[in-house]
């Protein structure tokens, strides 16, 4: 059996098997690797690949079985790494390893305690067992640890990477448990961890076989034209080669098909306060400084990049993050170190020099088949040329509890809020999946809950597994629904490290590893994501041959075409939708046109109008205003003429009079309302303006005033006049 049983005996439960035959025989060749197991009679994965019930009647239909999707479960490897002492330091809590793939942990009796409080304390932490895929443990730092270690866990995953699959291996533990020492190790000579090696066995393994062409991967496991960004300009703040700390070199290869070219591709990515840096594109001082004033001050903040989906896959990938072809292991070392050195650290009470992000290092190998022309396609259409796997290699921050920060405020109390936050989705994503599984009578026999019906489909709702809760399960999305094998490394340091918090990390491990991780054919991802790449090149994605088992599957046939017949649908719907769009745009603007030519016209009359009435205005306003200066002048030079006052005035009412009234005697020819030749449809948008009969009175009232005032000048003068006789 491939899987582990990592499983706290305190449940009910009967064991499947371990599997430390099967680590014997790896021993005597690591790339032999035990079969998928098949978990009991129905398989993982969470509904998300249960056959849907049309499905399940076409295979009926077809005379298919809908077993062989489920043998293809693989359950979560996971590994225990015990810690050496460092300094002698005793352990804090019993652990003992039982076997290759068992042990078991108790806390100390401790003296001093009441009766009642020990037996709870023996209730609550009664001896507990837990089995793994393999138990290392080493009771001094060796030098063959490292190796060893590699070859067990992560060798068989990069001879898949080098075959076209795909693989996450993540550590978890808490904080100074050994986390970085297995993904990095050390500097001194034999001390590498599995992440160098893995890229001394991929360049041992591929030398001579390079791919020189001038595509790159895109996405998650797409393909475009292009080259990659030039690896000196990355590194050119870094320190300079020799400066380097050595690196030895494991000798390790792997037999890979001399059909393929190859080429390597790199990118480093942490996520930090649930944000995502590249730790290959840093701006020099940015580190460490990130969300500081510092970091504001020297503007050297770094840029946090966006998860982006990819639609053919449905997996998220980290949009602009940098993918650096690399020709060599000291480049892709110098690329390692070089994202080492931007990595957020910061000294802890527990680790002088603690992780305070998650890192992914992912090495991506894209293939070329040279056996294949660029036109040839697979059955779902596609080409055969071009494919990329990939493994993510994570170093988690450590759990840990905020009081083991050496100053719980601040940056530090938000990085740990956070990294606890990240690790505690990421548990809750694998028990829900692991209750899908339950649920769906899809679990190792012990766990399985529910008799059930003839197709293995659920009979009970499944929940949603929240992986958009955090960045790091939106990053691992991918894999834990079917995209690669998954291997958790579990770290554990019984010298400094508590009962409790160690037995958190036991019972999270023990939980994840019964997750079944339904791991799709190695053809499908690249299927799906080189859709996108066949738009851009016109080739794609090949489907290995090691993989022809898996093409010949009716069910999964019956699946692409299924699909390529939705994607027709949606197709055929997108051009009725364009069509229909296009219509209404044409529609619009006939709209359009028509009113505005009907509205210039409208506009063109009533200018037409309303100059002539202004003119007309503008005349009559300079004949009264002549007038009335006629009459003024006339008045003001016979000052005299009393008898004449009487004529005078009559004149004055005579010429200023309008007929209609004593009263508009004044009014103003511009309130005078008066006929139009204004067209109707253009009165009916712009009436003209008419005084309102209020305006009018009160404009008849001053020009009343006007003749009052008038009337009084001239009894005025008259009075003046009359008593100025000697004047005469
Ligand atoms: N198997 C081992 N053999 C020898 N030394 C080890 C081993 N595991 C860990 N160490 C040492 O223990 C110390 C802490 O290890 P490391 O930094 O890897 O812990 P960590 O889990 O990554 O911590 P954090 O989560 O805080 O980053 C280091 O000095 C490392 O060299």
């Amino acid at each position: 059996m491939s899987h582990v049983q990592a499983r706290s005996e305190r449940r009910p439960a009967a064991r499947t098997p371990g599997r430390a035959g099967a680590s014997l025989q790896k021993a005597e060749s690591p790339l032999k690797r035990p079969a998928p197991a098949a978990v009991g009679a129905r398989v993982p994965m969470s509904a998300l690949r249960t056959p849907s019930a049309s499905s399940v009647a076409r295979l009926a239909e077809l005379g298919v079985s809908s077993e062989p999707i489920h043998v293809r479960a693989l359950l979560t490897q996971a590994y225990l790494r015990i810690r050496p002492p460092i300094d002698g330091q005793p352990k804090l809590f019993a652990l003992d390893v039982l076997s290759d793939t068992e042990v078991v942990m108790a806390p100390h009796a401790s003296a001093g305690t009441t009766v009642r409080a020990s037996r709870l304390r023996a209730q609550a932490a009664a001896p507990s067992k837990y089995t793994f895929s393999r138990v290392f443990q080493s009771l001094e730092p060796s030098a063959d640890s490292q190796s060893t270690f590699f070859a067990e866990t992560t060798l068989p995953h990069v001879a898949d990477l080098l075959h076209g699959k795909n693989s996450l291996l993540f550590t978890y533990g808490v904080t100074n448990s050994g986390k970085t020492y297995t993904v990095q190790g050390d500097q001194q000579a034999g001390q590498a961890g599995l992440l160098p090696r893995a890229i001394d066995v991929i360049f041992n393994s591929t030398a001579g076989l390079e791919c020189t062409k001038a595509i790159r991967p895109m996405g998650l496991t797409g393909v475009q034209p292009g080259v990659s960004d030039p690896i000196r300009s990355l590194l050119r703040d870094s320190r300079t080669r020799a400066d380097l700390p050595h690196f030895d070199i494991d000798p390790t290869r792997v037999p890979v098909s001399d059909e393929f070219r190859y080429s390597v591709w790199v990118s480093y990515v942490e996520v930090y306060n649930e944000k995502l840096y590249d730790l290959l594109d840093t701006p020099p001082g940015a580190s460490l400084l990130r969300d500081s004033r510092a970091d504001m001050d020297t503007g050297a903040a770094r840029r946090p990049l966006l998860l982006k989906s990819e639609v053919e896959s449905g997996g998220k990938y980290v949009g602009g993050l940098k993918e650096v072809k690399v020709n060599s292991i000291a480049e892709a070392k110098e690329l390692l170190h070089r994202g080492q050195e931007n990595r957020s650290v910061f000294g802890t009470m527990a680790n002088h020099a603690s992780s305070r992000s998650h890192s992914v290092f992912t090495i991506k190998v894209l293939r070329e088949h040279t056996h294949v022309d660029v036109d040839e396609r697979d059955i779902a259409g596609l080409s055969r040329k071009y494919s990329v796997s990939r493994m993510s290699i994570v170093d988690l921050a450590g759990s840990e509890r905020v009081a083991n920060t050496e100053v719980p405020t601040g940056p530090r109390l938000k990085e740990a809020g956070n990294i606890n936050k990240s690790l505690m989705c990421l548990g809750q994503c694998l028990e829900i999946m692991r209750k899908n599984q339950i649920r769906a009578g899809i679990c190792a026999p012990a766990e399985r809950a529910e008799p059930q019906d003839g197709v293995g489909k659920p009979r009970r709702r499944q929940s949603i597994i929240p992986f958009r809760h955090s960045k790091l399960t939106e990053l691992f999305q991918s894999f834990f629904t079917g995209d690669g094998a998954v291997v958790m490394i579990v770290n554990i340091n019984p010298y400094s490290t508590g009962f409790e918090e160690s037995a958190n990390v036991m019972r999270f491990s023990a939980m994840a590893k019964d997750v079944g991780i339904h791991v799709a054919p190695s053809a499908s991802p690249t299927k799906r994501a080189s859709v996108r790449a066949k738009a851009s090149i016109g080739s794609v994605v090949e489907a290995e041959s090691s993989s022809d088992d898996e093409e010949d599957d009716p069910f999964v046939t019956m699946l692409l075409e299924e699909n390529e017949r939705l994607r027709q649908r949606v197709r055929a719907g997108l051009t009725q939708c364009e069509r229909a769009e296009n219509m209404c745009m044409v529609i619009e603007k006939t709209v359009r046109d028509e009113m505005a030519v009907h509205l210039e016209g409208a506009l063109r009359k009533m200018q037409a109008y309303y100059e002539e009435q202004l003119r007309t205005e503008m005349d009559e306003n300079d004949a009264f205003l002549d007038r009335k200066i006629d009459l003024f002048a006339r008045l003001s030079s016979k000052p005299d003429a009393a008898a004449d006052n009487e004529s005078s005035s009559s004149v004055c009412s005579d010429e200023i009079a309008v007929p209609g009234g004593d009263s508009a005697v004044f009014d103003s020819p511009v309130l005078a309302p008066r006929s139009t030749n204004v067209p109707d449809d253009s009165q009916d948008l712009f009436e003209p303006t008419v005084p309102s009969p209020t305006k009018t009175r009160k404009l008849r009232k001053k020009a009343a005033w006007n003749t009052e005032e008038i009337e009084a000048h001239l009894a005025e003068n008259a009075e003046d006049s009359r008593s100025q006789p000697a004047f005469r």
